[in-house]
């Protein structure tokens, strides 16, 4: 019988913090840690998605994976992890946009809370905390709630949003972040009390920087264009005042245009090439079916092997065509504006002739891994199906932006 199970301590690996992932998922938590390069151990983590637990054990075979709700742990039972370090994505449903919006309402947020019921009554506090969410967490209730619970724990804190192209990665995944360090622990850098829509600067050799990182001090390479163009997860911005604009092709209007193109030619950002498999297994399967190309090549978001940027990837994607990912253009010798030129005088055959030409598809969940950031060790057990994977995928995150979150909570 294992030591956890008699109820004892488990005994500490290594020398660095003992971390426990909650709402584990495929384990995007676990592979920033690894990727940070700091010596710590998850020693448990869990969730209650059988599929997702099964690509976590697939790829993480000897961590200690808790298939079961996070209410479902007692006190006694977080105290015997004895963890130094949470690292943690709640569900975001409660918090989005287009979800619930039911903030501490929503039966989904009541492990979070119950998270923070138990933070301050755990027998030892955990030394560091990260917490990801969609934007949207940074106005809600529970919000509010962490931050209480953070301040009366007594620890030092800030919060973020953040997206993967301020490290040259071209896609839009804009996500709340929050660090947090028990006191007398202090960060490397000089925290501020609004969030930070970059990574603080700091010089490798003096990492205790005094200055305070201003707006044009952090790195926010195309955020701001980003955030008005992929305010949550790809869904167009269709306000009204930009219905009224002239759509120059497909529905996109000048702004929008200039926008992506600003994006294109910004060359800190790696081209979506880099991201590609060379050799795809049963290509045919990710080709974009002639039924959706005629109902929804208006709305699709489409890039080039040459492009910089691509919109978030959610859980929906190849299944919902609207706002879910972008798809790829694969004909490298077509302009996109000439297949829509003048498309809705066009017969339903002329339509479908032009679109094909195009030689759409969607992106693997290789792919799509890849700008997530996992490593080309991470994969999936082969009895996931293509539309598991990118469901699983779309709940994820982005490694290389929570690793150095990591590094910047623990350094
Ligand atoms: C946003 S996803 C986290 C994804 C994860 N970070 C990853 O990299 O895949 C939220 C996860 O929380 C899990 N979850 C939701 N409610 C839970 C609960 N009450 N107890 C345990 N896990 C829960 C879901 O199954 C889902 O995998």
């Amino acid at each position: 019988m294992e030591a956890a199970a008699r109820g004892e301590p488990r005994p500490r690996p290594g020398p660095g913090p003992r971390v426990l992932e909650l709402y584990s998922g495929i384990g995007g938590m676990h592979w920033a840690l690894r990727e940070s390069c700091i010596p710590a151990e998850v020693i448990a983590a869990i969730d209650i998605n059988t599929v997702a637990n099964e690509v976590y054990k697939h790829n993480f075979p000897s961590t200690h994976l808790y298939p079961k709700t996070i209410e479902g742990m007692t006190l006694d039972d977080f105290n015997r992890l004895d963890f130094d370090m949470i690292l943690m994505s709640p569900p975001c449903q409660p918090f989005t946009r287009i979800g619930s919006q039911k903030d501490v309402l929503d039966p989904r947020t009541k492990s979070f809370l119950y998270i923070l019921d138990i933070l301050p009554r755990l027998s030892k506090t955990p030394k560091y905390i990260l917490l990801e969410n969609v934007k949207g967490f940074e106005t809600s209730v529970a919000r509010d709630k962490l931050i209480q619970t953070l301040e009366s724990c007594g620890y030092n804190y800030q919060e973020f949003l953040l997206t993967p192209t301020c490290l040259g990665i071209p896609n839009s995944r804009l996500r709340y972040f929050l660090i947090a360090k028990l006191q007398p622990g202090a960060f490397c850098f000089q925290t501020v009390n609004w969030i930070l829509e970059g990574f603080p600067h700091h010089e490798r050799d003096d990492w205790k920087q005094s200055k305070l990182p201003s707006s044009d001090q952090t790195l926010s390479t195309g955020d701001h264009t980003e955030k008005l163009n992929n305010s949550e997860c790809g869904h167009a911005d269709n306000s009204k005042c930009q219905e009224m604009e002239t759509l120059i092709y497909k529905l996109e209007t000048s702004g929008h245009l200039e926008r992506k193109l600003k994006q294109n030619n910004n060359l800190s950002i790696q081209m979506i090439q880099d991201f590609l498999e060379e050799k795809l297994q049963n290509p045919s399967q990710y080709l974009i079916s002639p039924k959706v190309l005629m109902r929804y090549a208006l709305v699709l978001d489409i890039v080039g092997l040459t492009c910089r940027r691509s919109v978030c990837f959610t859980k929906g994607y190849g299944h919902y065509a609207e706002g879910t990912g972008s798809v790829l253009q694969t004909a490298s010798d077509v302009e996109l504006s000439t297949v829509f030129q003048e498309f809705e005088t066009l017969s339903e055959n002329e339509k479908l002739a032009q679109l094909s030409k195009l030689k759409l598809r969607y992106f693997t969940p290789r792919e799509i891994a890849n700008l997530h950031g996992f490593p080309a060790e991470f994969n999936f057990p082969e009895k996931i199906s293509v539309k598991q994977s990118y469901r699983l995928l779309g709940n994820s995150l982005n490694i290389h932006v929570v690793a150095k979150l990591i590094e910047l909570l623990v350094q």
